[in-house]
């Protein structure tokens, strides 16, 4: 089980809803990820107008928990004031704050990202920041009171993986909350690594919907999780630097 606040997921998978090739698709591709949780950009919405075209009409919103972002943020005070909008739809009470610091790398403002989780907490909200992979920012944002932290693996959208495994490893290690790896997994086994490192959850969005087949990339992501969860639970072995012949060598016959 994931947990999350007071909710709780079986699916350790998040999938964002941006830049599907058509609304068709991004059905079969949310249905073959079995996601539970799907992430969109509250300023892409018109939330208040039921007549404009959006993925929600294709999908029976009852059976997913809608995690609205504050994408298009770039100082505290406007992420609350999208977060406020996207609680007043009555969409959800979640809201992933995602501050952005600059345009190019559309890496997180780490101050802005801390001074929102810290407004939007006071005003109740469950809280899941977008941060960097900085160890001490997220130790900051525990300290808050956040119900979940998102450290990128690498710029949104990049697909470069996860470039820095041991920040990840450290932010894990010390996590009393769930850490879900978000931004920059291109491939099933780039999501296998983030769980095999003991992350609780993947958000991802491009590495499906920019591929040549988003429906099978879709249910590729979700066996992906599945397995690295299932190995970090079995336990690898440890790398040792020599062989270590994989039969018993006592008691051979002699030849
Ligand atoms: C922070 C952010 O916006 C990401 O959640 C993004 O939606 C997913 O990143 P990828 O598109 O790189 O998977």
């Amino acid at each position: 089980m994931l947990k999350i606040g007071p909710y709780e997921f079986n699916s350790r998978l998040l999938l964002g809803t941006g830049k599907f090739p058509s609304f068709e698709i991004q059905k079969e591709a949310v249905d073959a990820s079995e996601a539970q949780i799907l992430t969109f950009a509250v300023r892409r919405m018109d939330i208040f107008e039921a007549t404009q075209p959006n993925f929600l009409e294709m999908l029976d919103v009852s059976k997913y928990t809608l995690l609205p972002n504050t994408a298009g943020a770039s100082t505290a005070e406007e992420a609350v004031r999208i977060a406020r909008l996207a609680k007043a739809s009555g969409l959800c009470d979640m809201i992933k704050v995602e501050v952005i610091g600059d345009w190019k790398t559309l890496l997180p403002d780490p101050l802005e990202t801390l001074k929102a989780s810290e407004m939007l907490l006071e005003e109740g909200f469950i809280v899941l920041p977008y941060t960097s992979d900085d160890v001490l920012l997220a130790k900051r944002l525990q300290e808050l009171g956040v119900h979940a932290i998102m450290p990128g693996a690498s710029p949104i959208g990049s697909g470069q993986g996860i470039i820095n495994p041991l920040n990840l490893s450290f932010i894990i290690e010390q996590a009393s909350v769930p850490i879900i790896v978000d931004a920059g997994i291109g491939s099933p086994s780039d999501a296998t690594f983030a769980m095999e490192l003991g992350a609780d959850a993947v958000l991802l969005n491009t590495a499906v919907s920019g591929a040549r087949d988003p429906v099978k990339m879709a249910l590729a992501m979700k066996l992906a999780i599945e397995a690295g969860r299932l190995g970090l639970e079995a336990g690898r072995i440890p790398k040792k630097r020599y062989a270590s012949a994989s039969s018993p060598t006592e008691g051979w016959s002699s030849i």
